[in-house]
């Protein structure tokens, strides 16, 4: 299975396999909607073309259009709504200087030019009792409502106003029976809706929705890019420790390079990075940062201890410099065996593995390169994540796939490989284990190709590690 030089015919294997996500999370949605932004698809066009979806369904409705817009994009949809039907009222929820974006405002300020002709009605309110008038009005007759107020930005408990009006509208529903409700790509809140309209594909928080194609393509689903960084938690907790722990357990008599640069590469997201490791690779270890523990030998053993120390961490990335033997190979299955959280398995740890008695489970992620997938033997694709290394890199697991393009050949030299699963672990230490490989393979060939920039393919994995944060500021 996969053993194609063809990454791209790789991917459509294991697409084929796992086949079609039908219904996504508003977060799935809001990382597919930066994408197409990152493959050059202008936001402006992707809001008018919800916008008109919208009004394509609603335009033949009789009855007066009201259109509440939040100061998100979910706002920005409904400015176009009220463009296309060149006669609503339109109530913002809060102030035009507080509309989030750029492609939100430009919508806002041709309502405001159209609004000199009296079409178009604006209503800026910070407090639900600035629209009595509307809701008085709202008791009887014929009115198509808009929810335009929250879509896939919507987080936790409804904040004022939007709670009040979301209150009233439900209230207003159950009293004027002619009064027709559509939500704008997601139900803001509890809010009882006729219809949704939503974008691209269903959400799963959509109750009776119609799912309008705005132009995002499938690419944008298949492609790992900042819309998976910028939907990372990192570093998002100011207490020492709770931005999590990596354990590297790595390094032998013929290795002692590998853990630390792994461990290094932890170091930039993560509060504290442990390595365990045999004494001669410990005594060679001069950082300040890392802490130690030590084993007696030349290859790393003493099961129990490690599952002790690793008790105390979010992570362990095993793998990098364990060297390959049968001492290595009875500690790795028992270690994993045993060892119930998350986990990142890498380089020779990924050769030792008895394949036929591992639970593939979840929290776990693989970071071979090609050769060393070979290794890995499963029957059908497994739960756990699978970041196979390529000129593409493909991500996947039994419900995901995606494909990476940045890097570049500066990366075969060694060592990334040992950058790339310390990373791996530092971001899965706080997030999921299928944006966690995305993410840590797209940043680790982004900081490759500013290097390549700047140097030419003569950088080191060090040079990597250090650019790592110039990459996480450019994007998060
Ligand atoms: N590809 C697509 O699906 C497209 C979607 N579009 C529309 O954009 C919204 C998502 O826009 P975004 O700005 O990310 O989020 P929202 O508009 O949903 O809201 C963000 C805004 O609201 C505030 N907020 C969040 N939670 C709450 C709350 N509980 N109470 C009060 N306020 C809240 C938050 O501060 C944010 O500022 C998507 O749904 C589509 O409608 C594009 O326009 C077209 C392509
Ligand atoms: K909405």
């Amino acid at each position: 299975m996969f053993r194609d030089d063809d990454e791209i015919k790789i991917f459509y294997e294991i697409k084929e396999k796992i086949g079609e996500k039908e219904v996504i999370s508003p977060k799935e949605m809001a990382i597919i909607d930066e994408n197409a932004e990152y493959l050059g698809i202008n936001r402006l066009m992707l809001m008018e073309n919800a916008g008109r979806a919208v009004y394509e369904e609603i335009k033949d409705k009789e009855g007066e259009f009201i259109i509440f817009c939040g100061v998100g994009n979910n706002g920005g949809d409904g400015f176009v709504v009220a463009r296309h039907l060149n006669k609503a009222t339109v109530i913002l929820l809060g102030k035009e200087d507080e509309i989030k974006t750029y492609e939100a405002r430009e919508n806002f300020k041709i309502l405001k030019n159209l609004s000199i002709f009296g079409n178009i009605k604006i209503r800026e309110i910070r407090h639900v009792n600035e629209i009595c008038d509307i809701f008085e009005r709202l008791k009887e007759g014929k009115y198509i409502i808009i929810d335009a107020m929250l879509g896939t930005g919507q987080r936790g408990e409804l904040r004022e106003p939007y709670k009040s009006v979301v209150s009233e509208l439900n209230k207003l529903k159950e009293r004027n029976k002619e009064l027709f409700i559509v939500s704008v790509d997601v139900e803001t809140g509890d809010l009882k809706i006729d219809l949704t309209v939503t974008f691209h594909k269903k959400k799963n928080l959509n109750k009776n929705a119609i799912i309008k194609d705005i132009g995002i393509p499938k690419e944008a689903e298949w492609i790992v890019g900042f819309g998976d960084i910028k939907a990372l938690n990192l570093i998002e907790n100011k207490h020492k420790g709770k931005n999590g722990k990596v354990l590297i357990i790595g390094g032998s008599k013929d290795y002692f390079g590998a853990p630390i640069l792994a461990g290094l590469a932890a170091l930039k997201i993560v509060d504290i990075v442990g390595i365990l490791s045999v004494d001669k690779v410990i005594r060679k270890i001069t950082h300040p940062e890392f802490i130690l523990y030590s084993l007696e030998g030349d290859y790393v053993n003493n099961v129990d201890y490690a599952l002790e120390v690793a008790d105390g961490y979010d992570v362990v990335v095993i793998g990098n410099g364990l060297s390959v033997n049968e001492k290595t190979k009875d500690f790795v299955n028992e270690f994993i065996n045993n060892y119930e959280k998350k986990l990142v398995i890498d380089a020779d740890a990924i050769k030792v593995i008895n394949y036929h008695k591992f639970d593939f489970r979840e929290d776990v992620i693989f970071t071979p390169h090609k050769k060393e997938f070979n290794y890995i033997k499963f029957s059908s694709i497994p739960e756990s994540t699978i970041l196979l290394k390529g000129k593409k890199d493909i991500i996947f697991n039994s419900k995901n796939v995606k494909i990476n393009l940045t890097g570049n050949k500066g990366m075969t030299k060694g060592g990334t490989g040992d950058v790339l699963a310390g990373l791996t672990g530092a971001i899965f230490a706080k997030n999921d284990p299928f944006i966690s490989a995305c993410s840590s393979a797209f940043i680790n060939g982004y900081a490759a190709d500013l290097l390549l920039k700047e140097k030419g393919s003569y950088y080191t994995p060090i040079d990597i590690i250090n650019k790592i944060p110039n990459v996480l500021r450019l994007i998060k």
